[in-house]
């Protein structure tokens, strides 16, 4: 693979709804292997900078590339895991079990109607175990809390083997000693497995010392290649408004 192509090579987009400037103006590059936090107010894009990331909007003006090619050209969707901010919400009635949602993320790489291997197997009941979900392997899924349905979730992804995993605001819901454990995961998925992350959140004081970038978004997009820096940096806070301020405290006040 060549290092130097971008993942997500993005130029000049511009996103509106009747008339009004979702985003504007947005270059970025994100490449193999980074850990990538994307924070911003509410409200100010970065949910849709995902979905045009992954072709789910049609930009209207700019170019996006995905590993090189264009959304139409690109073929290797299972190269991504994708677990959008509404994944806890899950009808109570839908008829799967943990286990069948988890084996959900290896169906991309089989051919269809094969059945699973036993190294598909291995790669379910290992991203079960990362996101200990083991003892709820049986149970349907419709039945589950909020922040189990987020597991399982990103389990499922985990499975798939991603070489980028894009999560948007997973710990919605989620107590604080889960999410250090999630925390964890990340640095060692991104460390270790050279996985790409790429994290919507709001908890960047916790994670700062982790990630190697950050994209503040608010219809414009900034990019800090300091994280630490960033924290303290007088052009976000202008672009993020008061929890710039609230951030950067909460990072010093460790
Ligand atoms: N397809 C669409 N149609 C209408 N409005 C849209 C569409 N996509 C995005 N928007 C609007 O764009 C703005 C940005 O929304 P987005 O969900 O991307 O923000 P966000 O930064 O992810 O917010 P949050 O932190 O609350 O999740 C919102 O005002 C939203 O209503």
């Amino acid at each position: 693979m060549n290092f130097k192509l971008p993942i997500f090579d993005v130029e000049n987009l511009n996103f509106n709804v009747g008339g009004v400037n979702i985003l504007s103006n947005v270059s970025l590059q994100i490449f193999n292997s980074q850990y990538i936090a994307i924070i911003g107010p509410n409200g100010g894009g970065k949910t849709t900078l995902i979905r045009l990331l992954l072709g789910l909007e049609r930009l209207n003006s700019g170019k996006i590339k995905i590993y090189g090619k264009t959304h139409s050209e690109f073929k290797e969707w299972y190269k991504i895991g994708y677990v959008p901010q509404r994944a806890s919400h899950v009808d109570i009635n839908f008829p799967a079990t943990v286990l069948d949602i988890v084996k959900m993320g290896r169906t991309a790489q089989r051919k269809i109607f094969s059945t699973m291997s036993k190294e598909d197997e291995t790669l379910v009941l290992d991203a079960m175990e990362q996101m200990d979900i083991m003892h709820l392997k049986d149970k349907m899924v419709g039945t589950l809390s909020g922040g189990q349905r987020q597991r399982v979730m990103i389990a499922r992804a985990l499975a798939s083997q991603p070489e980028v995993l894009i999560l948007d605001e997973p710990n919605t819901g989620v107590d604080v000693a889960s999410q250090n454990r999630f925390y964890s995961l990340l640095r060692k998925l991104n460390k270790e497995k050279k996985i790409t992350i790429i994290f919507i959140t709001h908890d960047i004081g916790v994670i700062a010392d982790d990630i190697a970038r950050l994209f503040t978004v608010n219809q414009k997009v900034i990019t800090c290649n300091n994280p630490k820096q960033a924290l303290s940096c007088d052009e976000m806070s202008e672009l993020y408004g008061i929890e710039a301020h609230l951030i950067h405290n909460h990072k010093h006040g460790h």
